[in-house]
């Protein structure tokens, strides 16, 4: 008989991702579909489609199922072998919401396995394009919920985070008021994790708290929906979000339509699928005192913590992995896409261009400073490209290997700033532990390094949100009797040092870190002052 194996699937922003692990928590399997480029019928850019208004961002629903029936097709011709799998497990982009049909779940129970789940479920979404993680169309509603429970820190002290435009609670009340019609025709609002969780069970997948921590609608500390915030969202909104659920719970068995079709075993267990930061905190087995930095479509930061205090920046979450502990999240909008335009510009699209000229420039770029943010960034709120020469004065430009060190060192002194103003210190013990697509960048670690004054370690794969949701699979058959996580990863390898600070960065960057830090204050995004330059 096969070995037992597990599989970590993530639908990321511009790709659906997959991990089988063995028992001995190798990769033996890792496969992608990405979404512009496999599939170009749905005509997205970066697997998104921006709207006109600059603000509303969605992703076509039935471009995720699709991709799903792809990688599956993919792994059968390989001879993948489904019947091995025990349990499975995944990750969604946070805050996305999938909004399903009255009467989809019979659709969803009795899917036939002669044809592909797409074909099946075309008729299944009464919003056929989700809102994503990058809209910031919802302002308004962000402001009445505020008003609502009675101001921003108290929501912050209700849910983790103040109101936020991408968090789901503001997305769905958008959609109640701009078209109640189709709210009421929803049974059913799923994040992109449980949606995803949602067609492998064959019926509603219930939100688990990690992931359920990012919609302005759950009480992080008593884990269960705020009846304040639902009600000033949408009415109904309960019975069509479900119960929410600790994050290692075992949902049920896969559907048959996946024995019938694939060969996959009748017992394997579907266990519940959380946010891709909360995933990632998982696969990089991140401990107390480290600190993760996540380079994908967006970059994060985020730490585990005891004893969380709601800010009005950033956001407290339910830890994936302990249920009585947290994690701290930041989460900056201008990651990759901003990384790959300013390398299209300055480096003719090549990776290893730009990683020449960024070695190519000094540490501390000569006192040269900039702010790079091509769309509304989340941590600080600003816009627009914004530089300043040693003399703290505005220029409206860089040479090209000077713009390429300004926008990779602004990008970590912002991360190291705002992850201070959390209350995190950088000790003598910190390990950065890096991951996602730009981790693979030895040049980009070593500023990160510098940046931070610490090490910097990796895994084996940049794919932590996967490999997390394999570790969660195997985590979710022995979590009810107590077994920790840790416990279940203890012989998977160790995240390795990939680069070191080198000598005097402290002393450079300390005062670059301050001189960044108030020129910020100065690109903060003011409406009034955007009004009248126009
Ligand atoms: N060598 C590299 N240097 C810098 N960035 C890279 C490199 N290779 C890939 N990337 C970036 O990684 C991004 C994808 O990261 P990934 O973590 O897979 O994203 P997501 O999970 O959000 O889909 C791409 O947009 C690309 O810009
Ligand atoms: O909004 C957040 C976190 O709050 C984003 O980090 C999304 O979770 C998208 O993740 P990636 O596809 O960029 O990994």
């Amino acid at each position: 008989m096969a070995s037992p194996c597990y599989l970590g699937w993530d639908f990321s922003t511009q790709q659906l991702k997959v991990i089988a692990i063995d028992e001995q928590l190798r990769v033996i399997y890792e496969d992608n579909v990405h979404f512009d480029k496999d599939l170009p019928e749905f005509k997205t850019q970066g697997g998104v489609y921006i709207h006109s208004d600059r603000l509303t961002v969605t992703s076509p629903v039935l471009m995720w199922v699709k991709a799903l029936d792809m990688i599956l097709e993919k792994m059968k011709s390989s001879g993948f072998n489904f019947s091995q799998v025990r349990a499975l497990s995944g990750a969604g982009q946070q805050h996305g919401s999938v909004y399903w049909k009255k009467g989809s779940i019979q659709i969803l129970k009795n899917a036939s396995s002669e044809l592909p789940l797409h074909q099946s479920l075309k008729g299944c979404f009464s919003v056929s394009n989700s809102p994503i993680w990058m809209d910031s169309s919802t302002a308004s509603q962000c402001n009445a919920l505020e008003e609502a429970v009675g101001g921003a820190q108290h929501l912050a002290s209700i849910t983790g985070s103040r109101a936020y435009e991408r968090f789901t609670g503001n997305q769905i009340a958008k959609i109640y008021s701009q078209n109640p019609e189709v709210y009421k025709q929803t049974e059913r609002i799923s994040l992109v994790s449980s949606f995803a969780a949602s067609l492998f069970l064959g019926t509603y997948a219930p939100i688990d708290y990690s992931d359920g921590s990012g919609m302005n609608l759950l009480q992080i500390w008593e884990k269960v929906w705020s009846k304040s915030c639902l009600d000033a969202c949408a009415p109904g909104l309960e019975e069509r979000l479900g119960c929410p659920v600790p994050s290692h719970s075992v949902l049920g068995t896969i559907s048959p339509y996946y024995s019938q079709r694939y060969g996959f075993s009748p017992d394997c267990k579907i266990v519940a699928f959380t946010g891709d930061n909360p995933a990632s905190l998982a696969g990089m087995r991140l401990q107390e005192g480290d600190i993760a930095i996540s380079l994908g479509t967006s970059d994060t930061l985020f730490l585990w913590i005891q004893e969380p205090t709601p800010a009005l920046e950033g956001h407290i979450l339910c830890n994936p992995v302990d249920s009585q502990t947290y994690m701290a999240l930041l989460c900056f909008k201008n990651g990759s896409l901003m990384r790959e335009r300013i390398r299209d510009d300055c480096a003719s699209g090549s990776w290893d261009e730009f990683s020449k000229a960024l070695s190519s420039t000094v540490a501390g770029n000569n006192g040269n400073l900039g702010f790079y943010f091509d769309v509304m960034e989340i941590t600080p709120e600003a816009v627009g490209i914004h530089r300043f020469n040693r003399d703290n004065q505005k220029v409206s430009g860089f040479p090209k290997e000077v713009e390429i060190r300004a926008l990779i060192e602004g990008q970590f002194m912002a991360k190291r700033i705002h992850a201070e103003k959390l209350g995190y210190k950088v000790l003598p013990k910190t390990r950065i532990l890096a991951t996602g697509g730009a981790s693979h960048n030895k040049t980009i670690l070593q500023v990160l390094s510098d940046v931070f004054n610490a090490p910097v370690y990796t895994i084996d794969t940049a794919n932590s949100a996967c490999l997390g949701s394999a570790y969660r699979a195997i985590h979710g058959l022995v979590a009810e009797r107590n077994v920790s996580l840790a416990d279940v990863v203890k012989s998977a390898p160790e995240p390795r040092l990939a680069v070191t600070p080198t000598a005097g960065a402290e002393e450079l960057y300390r005062p670059l870190l301050k001189r960044y830090a108030e020129l910020e204050q100065k690109v903060i995004y003011n409406p009034t002052s955007s009004c009248l330059a126009k």
